[in-house]
């Protein structure tokens, strides 16, 4: 296959990342967009030695599971990549996923549950962050077109909460207002690069983050008075990235207007969430995540248990008047000050968290002679380290509840456990991300000696 070239290809497959996969003459493309079932015409706009990408010029067999989606161009750009296949077909596919990783690692004997389905298919998302630039000499926010940094201009965004795209709209409309100038990665000049909005979704409350190369700008006191005026803005920050980089947050943040938190709640418990502490995404599926976890650990009254990577405190407080003892790690220090602030909110008593490095400190705890009953873990995509892994046996668990966002790292963790004596029977895939490929998992690893 060569670039420009026009094949046309049966897909019989899904990626990991929501691609078409087909073959043509022995060689594997993958099509964006395209659904297995299809026959398509597609242009190939890579090729490497063995593969190819390409995109649809002209679908020759649909899918039945094909949606028309009101947003194509945002689907095309990766904001929404399943959106183009039925609810039902993305649960399966997500469950798939899932049960082909543990056959690859010749774990078939677990079983895998169907994918717990989210209340909210689309609207879920309880943050977000866009970018910001100049297109046709206004400035715009948007998404980048896939795999590079053009900008298209977008007001709904199909995944975000409806209030976060109007408070996004409004802003927009006010650095248009103040001649605020958009970011140009380019000369690395301009001011805003990207904006950030979360809302309490029990609570209504919301945050804008101005995510800005300079601390400060010409106009920032009277856009910022502008946005404290939006309906339901509550929190109003600076956060200052002066780097020539891809990471969309910088490390300080500056407090501008109104509460330093906003605040949401999770069943009958009250969290404050300050800028750059971790909350899951999708408030009305994490209910529901939660109790999953929390339930698979039968938790005794007596149980002394770890809440490791745990943000804002979310998971071991939700648990904490099922247990004696909760201990929790995080190594982001703002969402330790969250966590212990909420602890006193809700004046739950047996719960303490520190900072630092999971990794690290839970060999520390481990050497101190600490025994556990139950550990909770949730980490980021790259999952845990064998020395966590290590530690954490030491201390004697008799339960690992394993959420996890990545079930690539998620099975090759299981067996570092099953290599130290726990067992797993049930991998439960849980929807915190419709419309996109990511999938969410929770299992439990039992103590077999
Ligand atoms: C997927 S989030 C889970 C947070 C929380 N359990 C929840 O449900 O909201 C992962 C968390 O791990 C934290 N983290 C990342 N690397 C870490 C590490 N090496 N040690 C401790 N925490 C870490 C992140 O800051 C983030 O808060």
């Amino acid at each position: 296959m060569q670039k420009n070239q026009i094949v046309e290809v049966e897909i019989t497959d899904l990626s990991y990342e929501a691609m078409g996969v087909g073959h043509v003459d022995g060689e594997t493309v993958f099509v964006t967009n395209a659904l297995p079932g299809e026959i398509v015409k597609a242009k190939i706009l890579k090729a490497k030695k063995n593969f190819a990408f390409a995109k649809i010029e002209e679908i020759v067999k649909e899918s039945p599971d094909r949606v028309k989606v009101p947003l194509r161009q945002s689907v095309q750009g990766g904001l929404a990549s399943l959106a183009h296949l039925t609810y039902d077909k993305q649960l399966a596919f997500k469950k798939r996923q899932v049960v082909e990783l543990l056959k690859k690692a010749h774990l078939d004997d677990i079983e895998v549950a169907d994918t717990l389905e989210s209340p909210l298919k689309t609207g879920y998302r309880n943050k977000a962050q866009v970018p910001v630039r100049t297109v046709k000499g206004q400035l715009e926010i948007g998404f980048f077109r896939r795999h590079s940094h053009d900008l298209v201009p977008l007001e709904d965004f199909f995944t975000n909460d409806p209030e976060i795209d109007r408070v996004l709209v409004a802003v927009r409309d006010i650095l248009r207002e103040y001649h605020v100038p958009a970011y140009d990665e380019e000369k690395h000049a301009g001011e805003v690069r990207y904006l950030e909005v979360r809302r309490g979704v029990a609570t209504g409350d919301l945050m804008v983050v101005l995510i800005c190369l300079h601390k400060d700008f010409k106009g920032l006191k009277e856009v910022t008075d502008a946005i404290s005026e939006i309906d339901g803005v509550k929190s109003i920050f600076l956060n200052h990235n002066p780097q020539k980089t891809n990471v969309i947050l910088g490390k300080h943040d500056y407090h501008l207007w109104g509460k330093k938190y906003i605040d949401d709640k999770i069943g009958d418990l009250t969290f404050e969430i300050s800028p750059q502490s971790f909350f899951q995404i999708n408030s009305s599926q994490t209910p529901r995540l939660y109790k999953l976890a929390i339930d698979q650990a039968d938790l005794k009254p007596s149980d002394m248990i770890v809440d490791a990577y745990s943000g804002i405190g979310t998971i071991g407080l939700s648990a904490a008047k099922y247990v004696r003892e909760v201990r929790g790690v995080e190594v982001v220090k703002a969402a330790v000050k969250d966590a212990k602030n909420n602890a006193r909110l809700n004046q739950i008593h047996n719960a303490k968290y520190y900072a630092g490095k999971a990794e690290e400190l839970m060999p520390k705890w481990a050497d101190e002679g600490l025994k556990t009953d139950v550990i909770f873990v949730d980490p980021p995509r790259k999952g845990l380290t064998p020395e966590f892994i290590d530690a954490a046996v030491k201390t004697g668990p008799e339960k690992v509840v394993y959420i996890s966002c990545n079930p690539a790292t998620l099975v090759r963790d299981i067996q570092l456990f099953m290599d130290q004596g726990y067992t797993n029977s049930l991998v439960s895939p849980v929807d915190m991300f419709p419309q996109t490929p990511h999938i969410e998992c929770v299992t439990v690893l039992k103590r077999t000696n």
